[in-house]
Parts: structure tokens; sequence; C-alpha cells
């Protein structure tokens, strides 16, 4: 990167912020096939934390995809891109302070592994929203099961691109097995030593 010179001596670092703020800023990053329930607990995670004092943000894939990342589609390569921006996103605020929740099906080990190396492994909490391809056909909440199995819709992960199960995340909630109160508590109870400033 010739003649760029980012700004590394900021006056005001991350820790000032989380001290403003009476948090520890973390990114939580929900990946799952579309339909096992990122979005839902994302939701009710970011409203119990709202309530409980924290600043925090939500990043949802096809929110992000209406914006910056409207000019990417589901190929192998736009999704690395798709999740490049959104993770640079995320980095932004985290380095503002901000628990930052993010909801991208995140279908591979290499897009995952380009996220966390983005925002960096201490800070990147992967939580596999773990529901059967089947289940979230059941559910087809968007439709978008139907269409893709019309062949309507290509590349569509599970069906005709892949999804990767994690070796390790740092939680995984069964949605076909808990309901989502249970989930959004086992979420919590997981994140709050992460966020509270001791
Ligand atoms: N082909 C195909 N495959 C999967 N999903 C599709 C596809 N086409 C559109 N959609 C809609 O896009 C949402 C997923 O976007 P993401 O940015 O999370 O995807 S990715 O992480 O880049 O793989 C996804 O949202 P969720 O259902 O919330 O997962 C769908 O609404
Ligand atoms: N335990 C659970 N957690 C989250 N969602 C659940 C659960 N059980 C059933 N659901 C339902 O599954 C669907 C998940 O949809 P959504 O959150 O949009 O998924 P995604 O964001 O992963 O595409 C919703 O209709 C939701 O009500």
């Amino acid at each position: 990167m010739q003649n760029i010179h980012p700004i590394f001596d900021k006056v005001l670092s991350r820790q000032h912020k989380e001290q403003l703020l009476q948090q520890k800023s973390v990114v939580i990053w929900m990946i799952g096939l579309s339909g096992s329930g990122k979005s839902t607990i994302a939701k009710e995670v970011e409203k119990s934390l709202h309530q409980q004092g924290f600043l925090t943000q939500l990043l949802d894939g096809d929110n992000l995809r209406t914006g910056i990342n409207n000019n990417l589609g589901f190929s192998e390569a736009d999704r690395l891109e798709n999740i490049r921006r959104s993770a640079e996103t995320a980095k932004l605020f985290l380095n503002c302070g901000i628990i930052t929740i993010c909801s991208f099906i995140s279908p591979t080990k290499q897009i995952r592994e380009l996220a966390a190396g983005v925002i960096g492994q201490e800070d990147f909490l992967e939580v596999y929203v773990n529901a059967p391809f089947e289940e979230c056909e059941r559910r087809d909440v968007k439709g978008l099961y139907a269409k893709a199995r019309k062949g309507e819709i290509k590349n569509f992960t599970g069906l005709d691109a892949p999804f990767e199960a994690p070796e390790q995340p740092f939680l995984e909630l069964r949605t076909d097995q808990k309901d989502l109160p249970t989930c959004t508590q086992e979420l919590l109870q997981a994140i709050l030593p992460r966020i509270q400033i001791s």
C-alpha cells in the first residue's frame, strides 16, 4: 500500500471508550444455515443487553447486503468479500467499545478464518446456531428453500453451496432442540463475563 499512512498514535484508545461506556467490547459472530435462528437470537440478545445498560450494534447479512455489500452475490468469491467488508465494519464498532452482534451464514472455514483474522482471534466469539438442514427447510421463513428447490436461486447454502460445520465454536446453540428463551439465556450467560468491567 504505497502512499497510505494510517494513524496509529490515536489519542483515544478502545480502552478509553470502554471506560466511558463501562463495558468491554467483543464481536459475537453468529453463523449457521438460513433459517437456523441467527437473526432471531441476535435480536433477543441485543434487546436484553440494551435493557441491562450495554451499548450494542447488530450487523446482519441481509441488512448489509442492501447497503455496503449491495454489489455482492453468493459465489464463493462474493461471500468472501461480503465477510471481509462485514468484519472490517464490525471491527470499527469493536474499537469504539461497542458490543457487536453479527449474523452471517459464514459457510466455510476459510470465510470464518478471514473474519477472525480481521477482527482478531481474542475478540471473535463464534456462535454456531445449529439446526439441521431439514428443519431449516421446514421453517422456510422467507420462502427461499422452496425457490432454491425449484432452481430459482442458485448457490443456495446447504443445497448447491457448501456449509462446513465449525469444529470448535465458542458456543453451539441447537435451535431445533432448545427454544428461543433458552438459547438467548445460554448466549447471554456465555458472554456476560466477557463484557462486564470487573
Ligand atoms: N443463495 C443463497 N444462499 C444463502 N442465503 C441467501 C442466498 N440468496 C439469498 N440469501 C439471503 O441472504 C442471506 C445470507 O447472507 P449472508 O451475508 O449472511 O451470507 S454469507 O455469509 O455471505 O454466506 C440469507 O439470510 P439468512 O436467512 O438470515 O441467513 C438469505 O436471506
Ligand atoms: N430456539 C430458536 N432460536 C431461534 N429461532 C427459532 C428457535 N426455534 C424456532 N425458531 C424459529 O426459526 C426461525 C429462524 O429464522 P431467522 O432468525 O430468520 O434465521 P436466520 O437469521 O438464521 O436466517 C424463526 O421463525 C424462529 O421463530
